[in-house]
């Protein structure tokens, strides 16, 4: 069973009414949680990662998932350049320190990217992103975008339009592999490498409201493979 790909519209709308039920944190952690167990089956080598943090929800889970890396046997480390003044995000953070998730101070460049980290995982922009991207982002996107290390995205591949997919037709990031939360956004049919569906915590009763036609996850698993 294929899911439906939401446009950007609907997957606010979806978040706003999950909300409704659950808190921020509750989601965040499952989510985060789910990118984690989708990297660690396909990149179970790939034990030097860098999660790359943007500044909303989509960082949070970012942050969520280094944890859950480490807990899994990988060595992530983090590269967060702005850090909203939100106690959620300020508690994750100290978590990763806790559980001594090095914190890189400034972003490495691409040979550095191509040399240390066997994936990086992007946590930069989910569904609320709008194009183009500012310029406190654009040379960090530039350098995700040169580097020949594979990249994972979380729930939208950054810097792309959440409906319309790549932006600039030669230099957008193109992710190895694609995470998407809840639902795929419409993006996803722009992307063509390895694609998880995450963030099992839809009830059965708002797929239905939302005509979302999600695939069963096996047994106890929190992530599926799609394509
Ligand atoms: N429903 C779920 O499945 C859940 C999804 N989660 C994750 O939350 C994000 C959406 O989070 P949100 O905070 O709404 O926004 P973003 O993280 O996408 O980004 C907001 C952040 O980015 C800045 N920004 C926006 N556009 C630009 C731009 N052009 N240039 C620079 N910066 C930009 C903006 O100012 C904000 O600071 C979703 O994708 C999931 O990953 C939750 O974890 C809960 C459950
Ligand atoms: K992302």
């Amino acid at each position: 069973m294929q899911p439906r790909y939401l446009k950007q519209t609907e997957a606010i709308k979806l978040d706003e009414e999950l909300f409704h039920y659950f808190g921020v944190e509750q989601l965040m952690e499952l989510a985060g949680l789910s990118c984690a167990s989708a990297i660690a089956e396909e990149f179970p080598e790939s034990k030097n990662l860098l999660v790359v943090v943007g500044p909303g929800n989509n960082g949070g889970d970012g942050l969520v998932c280094a944890r859950h890396l480490k807990l899994f046997g990988f060595s992530p480390e983090i590269f967060y350049p702005k850090r909203p003044a939100k106690i959620l995000y300020q508690k994750l953070l100290k978590q990763c320190e806790l559980f001594e998730i090095p914190v890189l101070s400034s972003f490495p460049v691409v040979e550095q990217l191509n040399s240390q980290y066997a994936l990086v995982v992007d946590a930069l922009f989910g569904f609320s992103f709008k194009a183009p991207v500012r310029q406190e982002f654009s040379e960090i996107l530039n350098t995700m975008t040169n580097m020949s290390t594979p990249c994972c995205s979380i729930d939208i591949p950054s810097g792309w339009d959440v409906e319309t997919g790549p932006v600039d037709t030669d230099t957008y990031l193109k992710p190895a592999m694609l995470i998407s939360l809840s639902a795929p956004k419409l993006c996803a049919s722009f992307f063509h490498g390895i694609h998880y569906l995450g963030g099992r915590f839809i009830a059965p009763m708002l797929a239905e409201k939302y005509e979302l036609n999600l695939p069963n996850y096996p047994l106890t698993h929190n992530c599926v493979r799609l394509c």
